[in-house]
């Protein structure tokens, strides 16, 4: 039987770091809201079934009329309200598959991503049933000690700043939630921690692009603005 292949698009942030009154991920640019940009790449994928699209619970409707049906994302199988913390809105999103066999988990405030990204993360999750994309470092990364005086420098080349999407056979991803939502989660920041902790597994690490960044800052819509503009004449 063909494998089924789930992307679940995480927008149940508050964006806080943004400091704007919208959230982020509705924040529009170049007249399409944050969100709209990975939902296209995920509905416009020959690798993806369905779209699992998670956010607050009093942004449903919008998210129904105002992106889902208005942009006709027919892959959307449903929109379901997040939890408090990401990783709680990513379980929320776990339970709502359906006889999934793979996950793409992304967060809907990236909205750079691309066909080739996803065809490598679905690669690199054939070899575990576990892969994160992200970019190798650019810079010198240093570990602080609690006093904030350098605690060591870990080899650049072993260095990767981590990004979305995070691809993970469904068995494994759902257990290692289950197992870890036991325990304290506070140190969680991603979803290959949930794995790294709560399983053997090795997380393949495959690049994505160093245009693939999350909004997080007002700063980074300046950037995704010029990075919009020079796809729009590619
Ligand atoms: N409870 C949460 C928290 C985050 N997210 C989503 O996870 C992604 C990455 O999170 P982040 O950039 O940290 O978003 P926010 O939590 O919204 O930002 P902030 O930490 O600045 O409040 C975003 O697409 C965000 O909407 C989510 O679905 N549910
Ligand atoms: C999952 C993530 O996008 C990988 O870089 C990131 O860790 C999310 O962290 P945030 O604290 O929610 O910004």
């Amino acid at each position: 039987m063909k494998e089924k292949i789930t992307a679940i698009v995480l927008a149940a942030g508050q964006g806080k770091r943004m400091h704007s009154k919208v959230q982020k991920q509705f924040l529009e640019i170049q007249d399409h809201p944050i969100l709209y940009y990975s939902l296209r790449c995920f509905q416009d994928s020959l690798l993806i079934d369905d779209i699992i699209l998670v956010t607050g619970n009093d942004m449903i409707s919008y998210c129904k009329n105002e992106i889902v049906d208005r942009y006709s994302f027919t892959k959307v199988s449903i929109v379901i309200a997040g939890g408090k913390e990401r990783y709680d809105s990513v379980y929320q999103g776990l339970l709502a598959c359906t006889d999934t066999d793979y996950v793409f988990i992304h967060d809907g405030a990236r909205p750079f991503i691309t066909e080739e990204i996803l065809e490598r993360g679905l690669a690199g999750v054939r070899e575990t049933g576990a892969c994160v994309v992200g970019m190798p470092s650019k810079d010198t990364v240093k570990l602080s000690d609690e006093d904030g005086f350098v605690g060591m420098t870990p080899e650049r080349k072993q260095v990767w700043t981590i990004q979305t999407p995070q691809i993970f056979s469904y068995d494994l991803i759902r257990k290692a939630h289950e197992s870890i939502r036991k325990k304290d989660m506070s140190t969680i920041t991603d979803d290959a921690m949930v794995v790294e902790q709560e399983s053997g597994v090795k997380v393949r690490l495959v690049e994505g692009s160093y245009h693939n960044i999350k909004i997080t800052t007002p700063e980074d819509l300046d950037v995704a603005e010029v990075f919009l503009k020079k796809i729009k004449k590619m």
